[in-house]
């Protein structure tokens, strides 16, 4: 699966995490409460150790013992008050935060759905998974603890600063000291921790594709005996991110002894002066408990700057991997409406003009999967699709319903240009069945009235499971209530196959597109499908890609695809007796196809 892998472009950290301010705003209200409140816990804290001073150079200083225990009173009242801050603070942030994760994660998840197929053609399923999740998980980790914490411990030390430079500014000075090559030490930290992390979180993404691909593959893998070598490149993924985040580790280690280290030292200086100013008689004891309770006091605040300057670099790579899916361009919409629709007979039914179409991950300089493709399928009429493997009918089909846009050219239904249309009108006209019969985690019956409009009833589904010759729905265990799909029943290719085409035609659509959905089907059912979507085909316009005659059988007129353009157009027998290369893929003779690809 090819990985998309975005070089991480140099930038600021905070700019990167202002970009969540859209999804912030609506609880700034709660956000800053939750701030000023934890800013006031911090600095009633910072309190207590100005009763220390007034209580050892007052009461004890006077032995008065009543004057002790209301200080100590004091003392308690603080702490009390203090703790109840904080746990103020915790009850006001939890509720809008995870508020700001589900927003964001359902806005990931609506973005994802409006992203065009070559979108997901590019990116591997656990980048995208673990940006929805581990990601946002550590989003709302930020916001609710490192973000305000920066903000209150900013505010903490800064108080504390001032209280001490105004107890005893020589002391107050020793203290400050070390706090500009702190300050160095953080710049640099910030910028190496902000690449680690960033690779961290990556390799997370590649770790969670090779576990959805074992998941989804189980059966190939036990198949051919792969589990040791799927299990030796998972151990060498986790083996690299461990190697990542060890480098994390030992970042963190660094900056945490420089943060804890050079305080220490400096707390260290200031209570030998202290102590000598104190035996001169230059300085009062409650002086220099109180500075050096502050001094104390600021040790937590300043301790774990280190910490949450990691979990914000985090957060911003987070941010930044979230809206790399978020500035993708969405599929973009056609105007909608009845407008632009030509009345010309000739343009009616489904019309393809000089279409041409490369993917836009080929490599440059390939040739188009498709070019000068001009074909019409008049109304009401049923075109097969015909050609070697490889030679891009797949890819001519999802033209129609929009999967893939248009290098140059257009397709017309009845005369309107699907560009023209909004992509639920485009939609509702065009119904489509893959060879690959994707069925979700949900009941036989939803699965099928998917393809129908939400007024579809029983009736609808009834039918269509008819068409689909998909009998077997009602002897499943609940019927057609039954779960299939990913976490339920579990069914076979050619049942999976009968429910798509009963999906594709329970909307009654007025064009079908059909990719050889027929392939898994044993002959007698193919053939009673086949009878009951004649009917059905009557007077739906469709184009069905076919591998075999008795599919082409179902058609009206062949379309020949071959070296990307349409090289014949006929009915099955004029194309058997005039085209050699129909003849050849016709008569099952599996080489030459293949061989007319390798000759492309
Ligand atoms: N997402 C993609 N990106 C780049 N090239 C692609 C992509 N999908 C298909 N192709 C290429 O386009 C060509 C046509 O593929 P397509 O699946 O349309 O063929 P097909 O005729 O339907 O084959 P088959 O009969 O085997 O289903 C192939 O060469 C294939 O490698």
């Amino acid at each position: 699966m090819p990985t998309q892998r975005v070089t991480p472009k140099e930038r600021s950290a905070v700019r990167t995490l202002l970009r969540l301010w859209p999804y912030v705003r609506p609880v700034r209200t709660r956000l800053l409460a939750a701030a000023s409140v934890a800013i006031v816990a911090s600095c009633v804290g910072l309190v207590i150790p100005l009763v220390l001073k007034w209580l050892v150079d007052g009461p004890v200083a006077d032995r008065d013992p009543a004057g002790v225990w209301l200080g100590a009173l004091y003392v308690l009242l603080l702490g009390i008050a203090e703790a109840v801050l904080f746990g103020i603070r915790r009850w006001l942030v939890a509720r809008p935060l995870s508020r700001v994760e589900a927003d964001m994660r359902a806005d990931l998840y609506r973005h994802l759905q409006r992203l065009p197929v070559a979108f997901h053609d590019r990116w591997a399923s656990g980048q995208l998974l673990s940006r929805g999740t581990t990601d946002l998980m550590l989003l709302r980790q930020f916001l609710a603890f490192p973000l305000t914490f920066l903000l209150v411990n900013g505010v903490t030390i800064v108080v504390g600063v001032i209280i001490m430079l105004a107890q005893d500014a020589t002391l107050g000075l020793v203290i400050l000291g070390p706090g500009i090559p702190v300050v160095v030490m953080c710049a640099v930290f910030e910028r190496r921790y902000s690449q680690v992390a960033r690779r961290a979180q990556d390799q997370v993404g590649d770790l969670t594709t090779v576990v959805e691909e074992s998941v989804l593959g189980i059966r190939i893998i036990k198949g051919f005996g792969r589990h040791r070598s799927q299990a030796r490149a998972f151990g060498e993924l986790s083996r690299t991110l461990r190697g990542t985040e060890l480098e994390k580790a030992r970042l963190l280690a660094w900056i945490w002894a420089v943060i804890v280290t050079l305080p220490e030292v400096a707390i260290g200086a200031a209570l030998v002066l202290g102590t000598v100013r104190v035996a001169n008689g230059d300085l009062s004891a409650g002086t220099l408990v109180a500075f050096l309770s502050i001094a104390l006091a600021l040790r937590w605040p300043v301790d774990s700057i280190g910490f949450l300057l990691a979990i914000s670099q985090e957060a911003a790579t987070a941010t930044d991997r979230f809206f790399e899916v978020m500035d993708e361009e969405p599929e973009t919409e056609g105007p909608g409406g009845p407008g632009g629709r030509s009345p010309k007979s000739e343009d009616s039914g489904l019309r393809f003009q000089g279409v041409r179409f490369r993917y836009p991950d080929a490599p440059s300089g390939s040739p188009p999967v498709l070019d000068h493709i001009d074909l019409h399928i008049r109304p009401g009429e049923t075109m097969a699709l015909v050609g070697a493997t490889g030679s891009g009918k797949t890819t001519l089909t999802a033209l129609i319903p929009r999967l893939h846009e248009l290098s140059s050219g257009r397709i017309t239904l009845d005369g309107l240009d699907i560009t023209a249309m909004s992509r639920q009108e485009l939609r509702s006209e065009v119904a489509v069945a893959f060879e690959e019969p994707t069925l979700f985690s949900a009941s036989v019956g939803e699965n099928v009235l998917m393809g129908a409009p939400d007024t579809a009833g029983e009736q609808d589904l009834e039918r269509a499971l008819g068409i689909a010759q998909a009998g077997f729905a009602y002897s499943l265990p609940q019927g057609t209530r039954t779960q299939v799909g990913e976490q339920g029943l579990s069914l076979s290719g050619g049942q999976r196959q009968r429910l798509a085409l009963a999906r594709a035609v329970v909307g009654r659509p007025r064009f079908l597109v059909l990719d050889d959905p027929l392939s898994a089907l044993d002959v007698h059912t193919e053939a009673a499908v086949e009878a009951a979507l004649r009917r059905v085909l009557d007077g739906t316009t469709a184009l069905v890609v076919a591998h075999r005659p008795s599919t082409v059988l179902l058609a009206d007129r062949v379309a020949l695809l071959s070296g990307g353009r349409i090289a014949a157009v006929g009915t099955h027998q004029e194309l058997l007796r005039t085209n050699a290369e129909y003849a050849h893929l016709m008569s099952g003779d599996p080489g030459h196809g293949e061989d007319r690809e390798e000759a492309r």
